[in-house]
């Protein structure tokens, strides 16, 4: 097995606060890989920083072997590093298909000059952009929503909304911040399922989640971080059974409640 995304003594310092202290972490090509951590663990800040949203203030990154460390987001998606954020970010006025076709736009050569003019650039990138969003958006199941405003939709299928959209990247590696916040439990169990068929689809895929039950459920190893720092990393059983996890995240009893439901 392969490492895709490696991280090695990854921090990041905000002033004085270590947001993020000395991280170690490799993930295999086609893990489910989760991150846990309580509030403020420094789940976000990793992310921010494996995506090139931060700079690091010490460590390097690895995507396929490549030292990805202090390179701008564009060109980290552009090797195949996709992610979705805390908060839906899309385009609530615009279609399903609006909505992935935007996150073509590191694909495409196209400008605004050439969009005006209509250039032959710029109709080859559309009939590009036009098939490709759709086998996305049939290829996640969104086909019945395509012409729907995304605004419209409901919150579980706006989340899928926006996985579609990171995949236009074509991604190896796909990061997912928090994608159950918010979602009942029918939605969060459409949502494992589905996470678990893109996983089957190839995708490599790294997911912060605080619902204990979805991450016990998908992950096939867990880091967990407290204070910034690693305090574990394994398997679902080994992480559940922890002390360390139990005391200083859970709190005694609570993860064993809460995953094995
Ligand atoms: N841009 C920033 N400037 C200063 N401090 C920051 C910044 N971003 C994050 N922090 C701080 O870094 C720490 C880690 O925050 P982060 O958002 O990474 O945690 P988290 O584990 O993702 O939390 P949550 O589960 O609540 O999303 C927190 O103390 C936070 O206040």
């Amino acid at each position: 097995m392969s490492i895709i995304l490696e991280a090695k003594k990854v921090s990041k310092y905000f002033g004085g606060l270590k947001a993020v202290d000395e991280v170690d972490m490799s993930i295999n090509s086609g893990e489910i890989f989760g991150i846990i951590g309580p509030n403020g663990a420094g789940k976000t800040t990793f992310f921010n920083m494996c995506s090139g949203v931060y700079s690091l203030t010490r460590g390097g990154i690895w995507l396929s072997n490549e030292n990805i460390t202090g390179m701008r987001s564009e060109r980290i998606a552009n090797k195949g590093l996709a992610r979705t954020f805390q908060n839906i970010q899309l385009f609530k006025f615009m279609s399903v298909m609006e909505n992935v076709k935007i996150g073509f736009h590191v694909h495409t050569k196209t400008n605004v000059l050439n969009a005006i003019l209509h250039t032959s650039t710029y109709r080859k990138d559309e009939q590009f952009v036009n098939r490709r969003a759709l086998e996305i958006v049939e290829q996640v199941g969104l086909s019945p929503y395509k012409d729907t405003m995304a605004g419209n939709l409901s919150y579980g299928i706006q989340r899928r909304v926006e996985i579609a959209r990171a995949l236009a990247l074509d991604p190896k590696v796909l990061l997912l911040d928090e994608p159950a916040a918010g979602m009942n439990p029918n939605e969060t169990r459409d949502l494992m399922l589905f996470i678990k068929k893109l996983n089957k689809d190839g995708y490599t895929i790294v997911v912060i989640e605080h619902d204990m039950k979805f991450v016990m459920n998908t992950c096939d190893r867990i880091l967990v971080l407290n204070f910034g720092k690693k305090i574990c990393e394994g398997n679902p059983d080994h992480v559940k059974n922890d002390p360390l996890v139990q005391e200083a995240y859970f709190g005694k009893g609570l993860l064993t409640k809460e995953a094995d439901t």
